[in-house]
């Protein structure tokens, strides 16, 4: 079952371009990553999704309802994480989040005060005291507080240390398990390849691949690395299939093409150490946008 389906989605702004007819399902209760660099379009894909701004055409259901129609209805069972969070200063954190339970007809202070103390965050304090990071783990159990059927979390682990994203990232698995569906986007590859069940890369504003991670990173890109003797070194740039060079003795490469066909060419050159071997997600990311 789908817990979204966004059906050649386009917003534009007067001038600039947002998201140009994006298609696709997110199933229930997987984890999801959206990724793709500065300005590609996600905040406007979820903005978008969450009603916050108007497609200019395509459409888009949540838990099967309208996502433009039946917004605040979808809403409710939404956790949400805006990629910036702005509040009321001189709340205390406490107050925020008891005011926001409230919102959901949710009242059971008891988890702000547990997700809190996953999380490290001081309750007492007011927001205007808090710093980034801190602030980020208001808006983090904002989201999470209300148990929500879906979380839509826009880069939701910037600002935080590695040991807070980590213990973030455990919250987000027990979510998970109790039967949430997770969507996400980040710049943060290592975590997206840790935690996600399929990723959709997204480039000025269109989708360019959206795959299982392991497949992505089984998908036929080999990275290799390659030391040989000087002088071969044309040879080697007339290999077809292949991108991203590092040079020196040491050449790194990613390839996609027929690995025979690297193989017979490699064989004729004077090779002193070759490894093939998986790529990392950053380093498929990077083969897909190049
Ligand atoms: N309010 C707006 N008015 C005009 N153009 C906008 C507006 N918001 C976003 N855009 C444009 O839409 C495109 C997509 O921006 P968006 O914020 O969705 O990207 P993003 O992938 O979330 O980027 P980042 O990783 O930097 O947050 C960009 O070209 C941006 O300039």
């Amino acid at each position: 079952m789908n817990i979204i389906e966004i059906h050649n989605l386009t917003k534009s702004y007067k001038k600039n371009r947002g998201i140009d007819d994006l298609s696709l399902s997110i199933h229930k209760g997987e984890i999801f990553g959206f990724i793709g660099p500065n300005g590609a379009g996600k905040s406007t894909t979820i903005r978008t999704l969450l009603n916050f701004i108007h497609p200019t055409s395509g459409t888009a259901k949540i838990f099967g309802k309208d996502s433009v129609k039946d917004s605040k209805e979808i809403r409710k069972q939404v956790g949400y994480l805006p990629s910036e969070v702005h509040y009321y200063d001189d709340m205390k954190a406490l107050d925020l989040l008891i005011y926001s339970a409230k919102f959901h007809q949710y009242s059971n202070d008891q988890r702000i005060v547990e997700l809190a103390e996953k999380l490290h965050l001081d309750l007492n304090k007011k927001i205007e005291d808090l710093s980034f990071g801190n602030r980020k783990k208001v808006g983090i159990i904002q989201a999470l507080l209300h148990e929500p059927k879906l979380l839509i979390l826009d880069e939701p682990t910037g600002g935080l240390d590695p040991l807070m994203q980590h213990a973030f990232f455990e919250l987000l698995k027990i979510e998970r398990d109790k039967g949430a569906t997770i969507f996400f986007s980040s710049h943060i590859l290592s975590e997206v390849q840790k935690m996600c069940d399929r990723v959709a890369i997204i480039k000025e504003g269109k989708l360019l691949k959206v795959e299982r991670v392991e497949k992505l990173l089984k998908n036929n890109v080999k990275k290799i690395s390659l030391t040989f003797q000087a002088g071969n070194e044309q040879a080697i740039e007339e290999i077809e299939g292949m991108n991203k060079v590092k040079n020196g003795d040491d050449w790194t490469f990613l390839y996609s093409g027929d690995i025979n066909r690297l193989l017979h060419k490699i064989s004729t050159l004077h090779v002193k150490d070759l490894l093939i071997e998986e790529p990392s997600l950053e380093e498929v990311f990077i083969h897909y946008y190049e």
